[in-house]
């Protein structure tokens, strides 16, 4: 079975990740689709480009552990790191809106990926977290830093550092997501970005530039960079190694 799935919604790009067995963990392929999805939806013809995963269980559950427990040391950390915060810088920095359809769980990665979005909408009841601290590494893909600048710097902090999922009700209230649905996920997008639809791309584009150079203002991409180091440093200790092994000894 293909790990993502590609569709275009009139002028809506839509990237599902379709490994439903694997909670939608985040493997080499779902990049290499990721950065397909990007280039595609730079196409005139496309408005807005939406992310969710497949099914009702995870939106993603983060790194593939089973995959990337095999990259040891800091170096090897590295390389995986660094081209998957390449992925969400571009996503972040996408001239067009983007949303990230939270369909069921979001935990480590998974939430650092829907951070780069422009909105989160999430499945009522879902859960939704960085809960990298209690695998003994920080954020590596460059969510902490993006979230340290979406939300409030308390509601922020507070997330990182206490790593467990929050309700929906909690992630509405620090303002993590906009909104909650029910029903099927890729309507539920379809939904919310409704009006902007009807509105010209470069009018979008031209909003969405408002909000760039902010964050280029504050030097973005030189502060993911300062994280993908540090998460790589703490990658090749053994707290972490000795506890992605427990998760993956639960089977
Ligand atoms: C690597 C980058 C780093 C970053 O920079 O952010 C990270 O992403 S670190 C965070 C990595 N993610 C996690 O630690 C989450 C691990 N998963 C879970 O906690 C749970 O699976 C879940 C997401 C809360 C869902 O729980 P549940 O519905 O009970 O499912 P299972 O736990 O039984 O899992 C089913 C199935 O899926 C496999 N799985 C789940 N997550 C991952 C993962 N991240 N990588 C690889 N495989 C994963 C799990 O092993 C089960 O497989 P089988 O035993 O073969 O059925």
């Amino acid at each position: 079975m293909n790990p993502y799935i590609i569709e275009e919604h009139e002028g809506l790009l839509v990237f599902t990740i379709n490994r439903e067995d694997k909670r939608n963990a985040i493997s080499y392929e779902v990049m290499d689709g990721l950065e397909e999805a990007i280039t595609l939806a730079g196409e005139k013809k496309i408005k807005a480009m939406m992310i969710t995963g497949a099914g009702e269980k995870a939106f993603c559950s983060g790194g593939d552990l089973s995959s990337f427990h095999e990259l040891k040391t800091a170096k090897e950390a590295y390389k995986m790191l660094k081209r998957m915060s390449n992925i969400l810088v571009k996503i972040l920095l996408f001239p067009k809106p983007t949303i990230a359809v939270l369909n069921g769980t979001a935990v480590g990665g998974g939430c650092e990926l829907a951070s780069a979005c422009d909105f989160r909408i999430a499945r009522k009841g879902i859960k939704a977290g960085f809960i990298q601290g209690t695998l003994a590494i920080t954020t590596g893909w460059g969510g902490g830093t993006i979230v340290s600048e979406k939300l409030a710097h308390a509601h922020a902090m507070k997330m990182l550092m206490e790593a467990v999922p929050y309700k929906t009700d909690e992630l509405l209230q620090i303002g993590f997501i906009q909104s909650t649905y029910e029903g099927d996920s890729i309507t539920a997008g379809k939904l919310f970005l409704h009006k902007f639809m009807g509105i010209e791309t470069e009018v979008l584009s031209s909003y969405k530039q408002m909000f760039l150079r902010k964050l280029e203002q504050n030097r973005i991409e030189e502060r993911i960079q300062a994280e993908v180091e540090q998460c790589s440093i703490l990658w090749g200790e053994e707290a972490h190694h000795k506890q992605v092994n427990k998760f993956l000894q639960k089977k």
